[in-house]
C-alpha cells in the first residue's frame, strides 16, 4: 500500500531535515505526480537548495516554481494553486472580492497544463492536500492517465468544498438508494406514504366478500366485464412497455405478458358464459369512468414517463392480485370450493402460471430499482400511490 502510494502520487511531504532529504534524493524521482502547496514548495526548495524565485506573485511565478520541481525527478509536478486565488482574468487581485479563480499547475517536463476551479472562501485549510492526492491516486488506479486524473480530482475537491459547509464533502456525487439490492418492492410497500393506501386495495371490502362468497352476483358480474375491458387497456400499455425497451429480452418479456394477459381474460370469458354473456357482449360494454381513469393514467404514464416509471405504474396490479388471492387462500375463514361461487376467482390467482408471471415482474422491478436515481426515487413511488388509488377506485366502482 505504502509502495502503491509513493509510485503513484506523494501523499504528504514530511518535516525534519533526514526526512526531507531521503524525500527529495530519493522518493522525488520514483514519484509519478508529485502532489504539492505553495507553503510546502518553498520549504522543500530551501532545504533542496535548488535556485528559485521565492517571492510568488503571479501566475508565471507558479509555473517556474512547477518547473522548479521538477527538476528534482517526479514525472509530474501537480502544484496547487489554492493559496493564490487571482481574479477572473487570472491577475493577482487588489481586494478580497475579486478572489475568483484557483489555478493549480500541472507540469511534466514539457507541457505545463492549468486546471482552474472557483475560489472557495472556506474555513478548510488542512488536509486538502491529503484529498488531492488521494483522488489522484485513486484516478490513477482506475486507469486515467495524469492530466485527466489531476482534473478530476480537482473537480472533486471543488465540489467537495463547495457542498461541505465548512468541511469537505467526500460523498457529494455518491448516490445511496434508500433499499438494499433486492428489497425494492418491500421498501415501497413499506413506505409511510404508501402503507396505508396499499393495506386500503388489498383489504378491501369488496376482497373480503369474495372470500367469504357473500358478494352479490350481479357485482361481480359488472365487475369481471369491466376487468376485461380494464385488461384490454392494460395489453396495450404493455405493448407501449415493449416498444420502450430496448433490448430483445425486453421486448420478448413484454410480449410474454400481454400473452399472459390473454390467458387471465380466459378466467372472465368461462365466469362471463356462465352468466350467459359472451364475448362479443363484453365488448360492446360501455367502459365505467373506473377503469378509463385507471387505464388511461396507465397509457398516460407509457408516453410521458421512463420505462421504468411505467414498470410502476403496473406494479399494484402486477402485485396485488397474487397478495389478495394468496390470503384469501391461506384464510381459514375463505368459503371454499363448491361452498364459493368465487372460489375459481382465488384459485385462478394463486395458480402456478400466475405466480410465475408476477415473480417475474417482480424481478424486473428489482433489477431495474437499482439502477435509478435516489432523486428519483419520490416520484416513482408517486406513480406507484396513484396507480394503487386507482385499483381501490376499481374496487369502488364494483361495490356500487
Ligand atoms: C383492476 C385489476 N388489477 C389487477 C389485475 C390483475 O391482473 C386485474 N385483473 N384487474
Amino acid at each position: 500500500m505504502l509502495f502503491f502510494g509513493l509510485r503513484l502520487t506523494l501523499v504528504q511531504f514530511i518535516g525534519s531535515t533526514h526526512e526531507t532529504r531521503v524525500f527529495y534524493t530519493q522518493l522525488l524521482p520514483l514519484t509519478t505526480v508529485l502532489t504539492i502547496s505553495i507553503p510546502e514548495t518553498v520549504r522543500l526548495l530551501n532545504k533542496a537548495e535548488a535556485l528559485y524565485q521565492s517571492d510568488i506573485r503571479s501566475l508565471d511565478d507558479l509555473v517556474h516554481l512547477a518547473k522548479a520541481l521538477h527538476s528534482l525527478g517526479p514525472g509530474f509536478v501537480f502544484l496547487r494553486g489554492g493559496h493564490l486565488p487571482l481574479t477572473r482574468n487570472l491577475e493577482v487581485p487588489k481586494y478580497d472580492i475579486d478572489k475568483e479563480v484557483i489555478v493549480d499547475v500541472l507540469y511534466d517536463g514539457t507541457d505545463v497544463s492549468l486546471i482552474k476551479t472557483a475560489y472557495i472562501n472556506t474555513e478548510i485549510s488542512q488536509g486538502v492536500g491529503y484529498v488531492f492526492s488521494s483522488a489522484i491516486a485513486s484516478q490513477l488506479a482506475l486507469g486515467e492517465p495524469v492530466p485527466l486524473a489531476t482534473r478530476k480530482a480537482c473537480q472533486y475537491v471543488e465540489t467537495g468544498i463547495s457542498k461541505g459547509n465548512g468541511l469537505i464533502n467526500y460523498f457529494h456525487s455518491t448516490c445511496i438508494l434508500p433499499f438494499s439490492r433486492g428489497h425494492f418492492i418491500e421498501y415501497v410497500l413499506n413506505r409511510e406514504d404508501v402503507k396505508p393506501i396499499w393495506e386500503a386495495h388489498v383489504h378491501h371490502d369488496f376482497v373480503k366478500r369474495i372470500g367469504d362468497g357473500t358478494l352479490p352476483i350481479e357485482k361481480f358480474k359488472d365487475y369481471l366485464v369491466q376487468d376485461y375491458l380494464f385488461l384490454v387497456q392494460f395489453a396495450r400499455a404493455k405493448a407501449l412497455s415493449a416498444y420502450k425497451s430496448n433490448s430483445m429480452e425486453a421486448i420478448a418479456a413484454g410480449a410474454e405478458e400481454i400473452l399472459h394477459i390473454q390467458r387471465e381474460m380466459s378466467l372472465h370469458l368461462d365466469y362471463c358464459a356462465e352468466f350467459g354473456l359472451s364475448r362479443k357482449d363484453i365488448e360492446e360494454q360501455e367502459e365505467h369512468q373506473a377503469c378509463t381513469a385507471y387505464t388511461r393514467y396507465v397509457l398516460d404514464i407509457a408516453h410521458s414517463e421512463s420505462w421504468f416509471g411505467l414498470q410502476m405504474a403496473f406494479a399494484p396490479c402486477l402485485l396485488g392480485y397474487g397478495i389478495i388471492a394468496r390470503r384469501l387462500w391461506d384464510d381459514p375463514g375463505t368459503v371454499r370450493e363448491q361452498g364459493n361461487r368465487y372460489w375459481k376467482w382465488i384459485q385462478n390467482y394463486v395458480a402456478d402460471d400466475y405466480r410465475a408471471a408476477v415473480a417475474a415482474g417482480e424481478a424486473i422491478l428489482e433489477k431495474h430499482a437499482v439502477l435509478q436515481s435516489s432523486s428519483q426515487i419520490d416520484s416513482l413511488v408517486k406513480i406507484f400511490v396513484h396507480a394503487t388509488k386507482m385499483e381501490t377506485g376499481f374496487w369502488n366502482m364494483g361495490n356500487e
